[in-house]
């Protein structure tokens, strides 16, 4: 499902800050872990298409993101649902008009997404708050909406940038359930956190934007003596 071959990236004018190789199947549940500046957001990016590859390829969802044209790239980032570090909810929009946004864009018609908008957040407790504006939300509530908006479009691939940041211990376990019961369901999921916190689930580690860990397709199956 998602496959990187020699990929390099640099910032702007920097230096040389990622070499990857590697792949992921469909359903898997990956955590990408490492200490911050490892370069997790910096490889998200390059699975949503922001980042792009230096030398490489990257393909994800049977497309190869480097020659995706600009309308083509918005509807492979529509089958993806993905939470961005910094949340990104947009400012002028209602929580249920952020959430529905994305299948405004897709064409989806008023009346199904609205109900498909109260469902969502339904399931992610903010059913209460459909009708504020983000500087209104709390950051608990601001990370729910982004990950009611990540959701909403029933994706075959979940991109989660630290999806836990801002929530208490009960609010971080509810998240992971969710994206745990959607892993359950067939979704394929990356994501990224500082440190895995529940075993049984591939971890790969970055450190300088080089994979110093990868535990394979399940952690069961990691053996360290022989790694
Ligand atoms: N826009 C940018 N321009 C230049 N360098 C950047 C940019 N964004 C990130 N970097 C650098 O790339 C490296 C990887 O950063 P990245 O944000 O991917 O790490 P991270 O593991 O997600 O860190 P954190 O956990 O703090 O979010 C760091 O050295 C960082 O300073």
């Amino acid at each position: 499902m998602i496959n990187l071959s020699g990929v390099e990236h640099r910032y702007k004018h920097g230096e040389r800050n990622m070499v990857l190789s590697l792949k992921i199947n469909e359903g898997e549940f990956v955590y990408v872990t490492g200490k911050a500046g490892s370069g997790k957001t910096t490889f998200l990016k390059l699975l949503t298409g922001e980042e792009k590859a230096c030398a490489g390829n990257i393909s994800c969802l049977g497309k190869e993101l480097a020659s995706l044209s600009i309308r083509d790239l918005a509807s492979y980032r529509r089958e993806t649902g993905i939470i961005f570090q910094n949340r990104r909810l947009l400012p002028k929009k209602t929580v249920a008009a952020n959430v529905g946004y994305v299948l405004e864009a897709a064409g989806v018609g008023k009346k199904e997404i609205a109900g498909r908008v109260r469902r969502v957040l339904e399931s992610t407790g903010l059913q209460h708050k459909a009708h504020c504006f983000p500087e209104e939300l709390s950051g608990d509530e601001q990370q729910r909406a982004a990950a009611a908006r990540a959701i909403v479009n029933n994706p075959r691939l979940l991109l989660l940038d630290e999806p836990a940041a801002g929530l208490d211990d009960r609010g971080a376990e509810e998240m992971m359930q969710l994206f745990h019961r959607l892993h359950a369901e067939g979704v394929t999921v990356l994501m990224a956190v500082q440190r895995s916190k529940s075993a049984g689930k591939r971890i790969i580690e970055l450190n300088k934007g080089r994979v110093v860990l990868d535990t394979g397709q399940r952690r069961e199956e990691y053996d360290p003596m022989h790694a």
